[in-house]
C-alpha cells in the first residue's frame, strides 16, 4: 500500500475535484460521511455522548459533517469549535453553516481549556482539531486541551491522523499530541503512524475510501510503501514441477566463534527452510561437530583456528553469501572480512558483527558489492550511521548511506523498515515475541537464501523480512509473546508460505454501510 505525502494528498484532492467535476465542499461531505457510517455501523443508534472537537481547517470541517450526520441520526452529540486562528477554512465555514440547520445547539466556541466540559469516561471523544495541514506547534491552551482527552480515559477517535502529529516531521513535545484509540485515515495511513517515535499515537488504524481519483493513486509513485501480503504474493517464484536442488543456488552462510556458533545453526537452518538447494556454514573448527550433528542437510566448512575466523577461504561457488552472524570483532577476524571483502564478487547479506566491523573501519563500505544487504539493529545502525536526533532523521541518514554505498538497510524494529536508496519498505507482520535472541540471525539466513535461489536482493529483503514476522505470528499463536524462540521462527517458515496462498479474511461490509457510501 502506498503512503501518499502531504502534498501528494493534496494533489489528490485537487485533481479528484477536477475530473469529478465535483466541489471540495462534496469531497468533504464523502470524507465526513464515511466517519458517520463508519461509526453508525458500530453504534447502532446507542445514546452514549459524542463529543466532537473541531478545529477551524479542513479537519475540523470533515468533523462539522460528521457531526452534522450524527445530530439527524438522533444521536447525542456535542460539538465544540477549538478556535485556535481566525484564519477559517472555505469549507469549514460552509459546513459550520450547515451545522446550524439542523441543531439549535451550536457547536460550542473554545478558546481556552478552562471551558473544558466534563467528559465521562464511558463517553467518546471525536478528534478532528488539526489534520495533515499542521505546522507549527499547537498553542499552549490547545495542548491543554489533547491532555484533557487522555485524562477523561474516553474513547478518542480520530480523524484521519491524530491532532498534533507532523506527517514529515518529528514532534517537539508528546503532550501536544492527541492519543487516540483509532484513527480513520482517508485514502491512506500516514508514515507517521509506523515510526518508532510517533506510532503509539495511534492504538490503531483503518482507512476509508473516499474515492480519490483511481488513475492518480495507481499512477503516483511514493517514497514510503507499506508491505503486506499484496505486495509480496506476486513477488514469490513458482517451483516447476522437474526443477531440482540445483536450481535453487547454493547459500554459504560464514561466522560463529566460540560460544556463538548457535547464531550459524539458526541462520543456516532458516536458509534452507527458505528454500536454498544447498547450504554451506563456514565457522570455525569448534563449530564442526556441533553443526554437523545438529543439521544434517547442512554442509561445513572451516576455519584454521579453533574459536575465531581468521582467514575466509572456499573452495565452493555459492550464489549468495550470508556473513557476521556470532563473528567475534577481534582483530584477526577484522583483517579476514577485509581481506575477503577485497576479492569478494557474490550477493551479500552483512549482519551482527559484520556490521560491527564496517562500523569501525568505514572505508569497507566501499567494498561490499551493488546492493548489499545490511541488517542493523537500533544499536548496529547507530554505530554505522552515528546518533540520529529523530525518526525522520534517522531515516535520511539510512537513504544517504543506502544512495551513496548502493546498499539495501534493513532497519529492524516493531516495524521494520527496509531503505533502498531514496525509497523505503516498511514491513507489517511480526509481533513483540521477536524481541528474543536470534530472530536476526534467523532472518539473514532467510535472506540469504532467497537470494541464492534466485530472487533479486530487494525483492529479496522485502520478500524475507515479511515472511520472518509472518512466522512469527504463527508460531506466536502456539507460544505467546514471552516463550517464542528463534527457533520456532524457523519452523513455521513453510506455514507461512503457505498462508500466502490462502485468502484473506473476509471483512463483511454491512449493507448499511454500503448504501450510506452511494
Ligand atoms: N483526501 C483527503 O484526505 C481529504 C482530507 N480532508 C481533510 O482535510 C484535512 C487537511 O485540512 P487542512 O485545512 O489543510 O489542514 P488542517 O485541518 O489540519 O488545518 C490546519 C489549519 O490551521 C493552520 N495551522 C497549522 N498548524 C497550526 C497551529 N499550530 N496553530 C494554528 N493554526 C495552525 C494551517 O494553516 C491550516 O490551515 C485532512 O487532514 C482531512 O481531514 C478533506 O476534508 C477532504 C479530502
Ligand atoms: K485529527
Amino acid at each position: 500500500m502506498k503512503l501518499f505525502s502531504k502534498e501528494q494528498i493534496y494533489e489528490g484532492d485537487r485533481l479528484t475535484t477536477e475530473r469529478q467535476n465535483i466541489s471540495s465542499t462534496d469531497l468533504m461531505e464523502r470524507a465526513g460521511t464515511q466517519i458517520f457510517n463508519w461509526m453508525h455501523m458500530r453504534m447502532q443508534g446507542a445514546q452514549v455522548p459524542v463529543h466532537v472537537f473541531c478545529g477551524i481547517g479542513n479537519n475540523g470541517g470533515d468533523g462539522l459533517v460528521l457531526a452534522r450526520h450524527l445530530t439527524t441520526h438522533g444521536y447525542n452529540v456535542i460539538t465544540y469549535v477549538v478556535n485556535y486562528s481566525e484564519t477559517r477554512s472555505k469549507d469549514f465555514l460552509i459546513n459550520y453553516d450547515r451545522i446550524k440547520n439542523v441543531s439549535k445547539d451550536w457547536p460550542k466556541m473554545m478558546t481556552n481549556s478552562a471551558n473544558f466540559p466534563k467528559i465521562h469516561k464511558d463517553d467518546i471523544i471525536v478528534d478532528a482539531v488539526f489534520g495533515i495541514g499542521l505546522n507549527r506547534p499547537p498553542a499552549e491552551w490547545v495542548a491543554e486541551i489533547f491532555q484533557k482527552f487522555r485524562a477523561s480515559s474516553a474513547f478518542t477517535l480520530s480523524i484521519d491522523i491524530p491532532s498534533g502529529l507532523y506527517t514529515d516531521k518529528a514532534i517537539a513535545n508528546e503532550n501536544a499530541v492527541v492519543h487516540a484509540n483509532y484513527t480513520l485515515s482517508f485514502q491512506s495511513p500516514k508514515l507517521v503512524f509506523f515510526l518508532p517515535e510517533t506510532a503509539k499515537f495511534t492504538v490503531q488504524w483503518e482507512v476509508l475510501d473516499i474515492g480519490i481519483d483511481r488513475d492518480y493513486l495507481v499512477n503516483t509513485e511514493t517514497e514510503a510503501e507499506l508491505i503486506s501480503k499484496f505486495e509480496i504474493l506476486p513477488l514469490y517464484k513458482p517451483r516447476e514441477k522437474f526443477a531440482h536442488k540445483g536450481n535453487f543456488g547454493h547459500a554459504l552462510i560464514i561466522g560463529g566463534s566460540h560460544g556463538k556458533i548457535g547464531a550459524v545453526n539458526l541462520a543456516s537452518r532458516s536458509c534452507l527452510s527458505s528454500g536454498a538447494g544447498l547450504v554451506t556454514a563456514f565457522v570455525p573448527e569448534c563449530g564442526y561437530h556441533s553443526l554437523q550433528a545438529s543439521i544434517p542437510e547442512v554442509m561445513v566448512l572451516t576455519d584454521k583456528e579453533e574459536r575465531y575466523i581468521s582467514d575466509i577461504k572456499f573452495n565452493i561457488e555459492p550464489n549468495a553469501i550470508g556473513i557476521g552472524i556470532g563473528l567475534d570483532t577481534r582483530e584477526e577476524t577484522m583483517k579476514a572480512l577485509e581481506s575477503f571483502l577485497e576479492i569478494n564478487k557474490n550477493n551479500l547479506v552483512v549482519d551482527a558483527d559484520g556490521i560491527n566491523i564496517i562500523a569501525r573501519k568505514k572505508s569497507l563500505l566501499k567494498l561490499l558489492p551493488p546492493q548489499t544487504i545490511l541488517t542493523p539493529h537500533p544499536k548496529e545502525l547507530e554505530r554505522l550511521i552515528g546518533k540520529w536526533s529523530d525518526d525522520f532523521d534517522k531515516l535520511d541518514k539510512v537513504k544517504s548511506l543506502s544512495s551513496m554505498y548502493n546498499l539495501i538497510i534493513v532497519v529492524k524494529g516493531a516495524n521494520t523498515v527496509i531503505v533502498y536508496k531514496e525509497k523505503i519498505y516498511i514491513n507489517t507482520t511480526g509481533n513483540p515475541g521477536m524481541a528474543t535472541a536470534g530472530t536476526g540471525d534467523v532472518l539473514t539466513g532467510i535472506i540469504t537464501g532467497l537470494i541464492a535461489q534466485g530472487y533479486e536482493p530487494l525483492p529479496a529483503t522485502l520478500f524475507a523480512v515479511y515472511i520472518h514476522g509472518r512466522s512469527a505470528d504463527i508460531a506466536v499463536e502456539d507460544y505467546g509473546y514471552q516463550s517464542l524462540i528463534a527457533s520456532h521462527i524457523i519452523e513455521t517458515i513453510g506455514e507461512a508460505y503457505i498462508d500466502l496462498f490462502k485468502p484473506p479474511e473476509q471483512t463483511t461490509e454491512p449493507a448499511q454501510e454500503q448504501e450510506e457510501q452511494q
